[in-house]
């Protein structure tokens, strides 16, 4: 008869956990399916299941904004996120799922002199990391997005704008990945909860599941905001805050932008869906917590922040707003590496910019647990650097500011 897969061309199958794996990943996020599925693909493990305590895509993943850029300011970090950035422009074919990548272009807005000297430094360092950018002068930027106010409270005084960046569609992102590790073997275990992580003579052994104890000589996490809870599980402490990160939609509109539009200055940033809502994003709720939500005076400045760019938009409904759980780190890059416990592996601490980094950040990870030491591209991310103070600070290119 027809196999799951003819049945249902989207789904995965849902096999019970088996009790010995040779590697768990534990998070069914983007980062985690990604992770399962270059293990089996690149490195032609078998014996692999992705732990997940809800379902596939229901953290960050699909609640996320979507932005995909890698216009970072030093060269480990917009090393990495180009090396997603190339393997986003050819994801739809080698998952064979349309993820929907438009590369629209990605405006980051300059409202003061810094601003102007930080991002033209940025452009500069993009170009010799072979990565695209521009500077666009106010003319250009009202030219490509003819609704903004330039003279608003911070006028716009320039931007950098990457063409190849853009946007895909986030759970697409997460089914494709799903579907193409469930077809090289890998279990992917949903409403499966890790609660302890089992360790002998410094060892990982396995992880205690709401569905039972799991073997498993290698444990690759990738929780983010709830990396800590399971680090703490092994006794490791991350330097991370978990945060909420907000979100919100408009009512649908006739098409109005074509771009990404994103300030630093106001926390605020601006795009389009393909559905015609506005999908606007917000700088993080300062106070730290795991609730999937946030405070509403947070949106209450971004909407004034957005208002003011595009009065057009001063009477648009707004449909519905949401919140994840971003993990912070103090140099507002991710952890990807080994840790002291053989066998366990994080890779966390993407915070408000980790989705633009899915398949890279899948793609090194699972080159670090396949090997049990970092890719080259991953090395500068290790959880050592907080001890070294080799930090690699992008706080000025997270967008949002932490
Ligand atoms: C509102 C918002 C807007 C954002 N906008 C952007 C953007 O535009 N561009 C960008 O690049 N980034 C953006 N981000 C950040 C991005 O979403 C994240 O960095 C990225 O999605 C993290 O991916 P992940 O797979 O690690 O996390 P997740 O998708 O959160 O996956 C982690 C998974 O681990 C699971 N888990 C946790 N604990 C356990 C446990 N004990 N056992 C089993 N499973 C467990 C969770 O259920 C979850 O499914 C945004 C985030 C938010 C919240
Ligand atoms: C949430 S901000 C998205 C980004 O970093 O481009």
């Amino acid at each position: 008869g027809l196999s799951n897969h003819d049945r249902w061309p989207r789904a995965w199958r849902s096999p019970e956990p088996r009790r010995v794996y040779d590697v768990v990943v534990v998070g069914g996020g983007g980062h985690g399916l990604a992770t399962a599925y270059y293990l089996a693909k690149e490195h032609g493990l078998k014996n692999i299941a992705v732990l997940e305590k809800g379902w596939v895509g229901g953290g960050n993943t699909a609640r996320n904004t979507t932005i995909v850029r890698s216009n970072y300011l030093w060269d480990e970090s917009s090393q990495l996120y180009e090396k997603s950035m190339q393997l986003w422009e050819g994801l739809s074919q080698a998952l064979n799922y349309n993820v929907m990548f438009s590369q629209r272009g990605v405006m980051n807005l300059a409202h003061n002199l810094q601003d102007v000297r930080d991002t033209q430094r940025r452009i500069t360092a993009n170009r010799y990391n072979g990565i695209d950018g521009e500077w666009l002068t106010p003319a250009q930027v009202k030219e490509i997005v003819p609704a903004i106010n330039l003279d608003c409270r911070y006028p716009v005084l320039g931007a950098s704008f990457q063409r190849r960046a853009g946007v895909a569609r986030h759970d697409a992102v997460a089914w494709g990945y799903a579907r193409a590790a469930d077809r090289l073997g890998v279990d992917i275990i949903e409403n499966c909860p890790v609660t302890g992580i089992r360790r002998e003579n410094g060892e990982v052994c396995g992880v205690e599941t709401g569905r039972g104890y799991i073997q498993a000589a290698k444990v690759a996490v990738v929780a983010a905001g709830h990396s800590s809870v399971i680090a703490d599980m092994a006794g490791i402490r991350l330097p991370l805050e978990s945060h909420p990160l907000q979100a919100l939609v408009s009512e649908p509109l006739k098409p109005v932008m074509d771009t990404v539009v994103m300030s630093n200055a106001v926390h605020a940033y601006i795009s389009q869906s393909d559905k015609g809502d506005l999908v606007i994003g917000a700088g993080i709720d300062q106070y730290v917590g795991y609730g999937q939500r946030g405070s509403f005076h947070l949106i209450e400045s971004t909407l004034q922040a957005i208002v003011e760019m595009f009065p057009v938009f001063s009477r648009v409904r707004m449909n519905r707003q949401w919140g994840g759980i971003v993990d912070v780190s103090p140099d507002a890059c991710p952890i990807i590496s080994t840790t002291p416990v053989k066998g366990l592996y994080f890779n966390c601490g993407w915070g408000t910019g980790g989705f633009k980094a899915t398949p890279g950040s899948g793609w090194v990870f699972a080159y670090t647990v396949a090997n049990n030491a970092p890719h080259r591209l991953n090395a500068p991310f290790s959880l050592a650097r907080f001890q070294t103070g080799h930090l690699i600070d992008e706080h000025g290119a997270a967008a949002v500011a932490h």
